[in-house]
């Protein structure tokens, strides 16, 4: 049985309107640690921009998100991402034509310590450290069972090892709060099956608390610890997958959706 911890992401209130289309709103909820917490709901419903919002990307008009006890206020990603954010991308952001390496590797530039004059010159501590980060990441590899594909240009890969190589970068950043865009959008059955075991082992093994937003209702209720349901910006369930099942707003949001 998992131990699921203290409350380390409280979101707060949060509206969000672009000019006049409100896609968020006073939506209120929190993550706990070692959760895997689900974000759900039909097309356009506003999960996009709420995980915009937890990783620094939009700013909302009203509300407050609070991160390990730090609010943000006017956060970039790039701080959100240094407090231990890492996000994965509904449209793959990969370089296509790089290595499955060298692309996991770019998730390591936040750790990196040496700058680029150090890494230039390829001397000494830039030397060391870039055996270190290597070193992380063929952890990650073999982590995720793609040795085979470590040289691989990321293009030339099918689609659900592409979405396989989008989580190691992220993992590559070691964060403490993993979100992750629609991981199983586009997927066959077994890939499908094969990223839920993944978010389950990342989650298991190096107790990363994961969001995750996904439109289809079945594919997450199997993984996830808390589901949260949006629809038209406003949060209409949260709880336990058992129990958002059964809610009767949730269902008509579905069946909505599926007409
Ligand atoms: N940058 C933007 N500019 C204007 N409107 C936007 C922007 N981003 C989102 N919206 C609008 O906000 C609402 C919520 O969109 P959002 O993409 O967050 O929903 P979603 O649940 O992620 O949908 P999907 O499952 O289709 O990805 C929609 O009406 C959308 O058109």
């Amino acid at each position: 049985m998992k131990r699921i911890g203290d409350v380390v992401l409280d979101v707060k209130n949060i509206s969000l309107a672009f000019g006049g289309v409100k896609a968020l709103t006073d939506i209120s909820f929190d993550v706990r640690e070692h959760e895997v917490r689900a974000i759900i709901g039909p097309n356009g419903a506003g999960k996009s921009s709420m995980l915009n919002c937890i990783n620094g990307v939009y700013q909302p008009q009203h509300g407050a998100i609070t991160l390990r006890g730090k609010t943000y206020h006017g956060m970039s990603p790039r701080q959100v991402a240094e407090m231990g954010v890492a996000r994965t991308f509904q449209n793959l952001a990969l370089f296509k034509g790089m290595s499955v390496l060298d692309n996991i590797m770019t998730g390591r530039n936040l750790r990196m310590r040496r700058g680029l004059f150090w890494q230039a010159l390829h001397l000494g501590p830039a030397r060391r450290e870039e055996t270190e980060q290597r070193a992380a990441v063929e952890r990650i590899i073999d982590f995720l069972e793609i040795q085979a594909h470590r040289k691989t240009p990321v293009g030339r890969l099918p689609y659900g090892l592409q979405k396989r190589v989008d989580l190691g970068r992220a993992l590559a950043m070691e964060p403490s709060l993993l979100l992750l865009d629609e991981p199983m959008a586009g997927m066959n059955v077994e890939e499908k099956q094969d990223m839920c075991r993944f978010i389950l082992d990342v989650n298991d093994e190096f107790g990363t608390t994961i969001v995750l937003i996904e439109h289809d209702m079945g594919v997450v209720m199997d993984i996830s610890d808390r589901v949260v349901v949006l629809d038209y910006g406003k949060k209409i369930g949260d709880g336990a997958p058992d129990d958002v099942r059964k809610n009767e707003d949730v269902i008509k949001a579905y069946l909505g959706a599926a007409h």
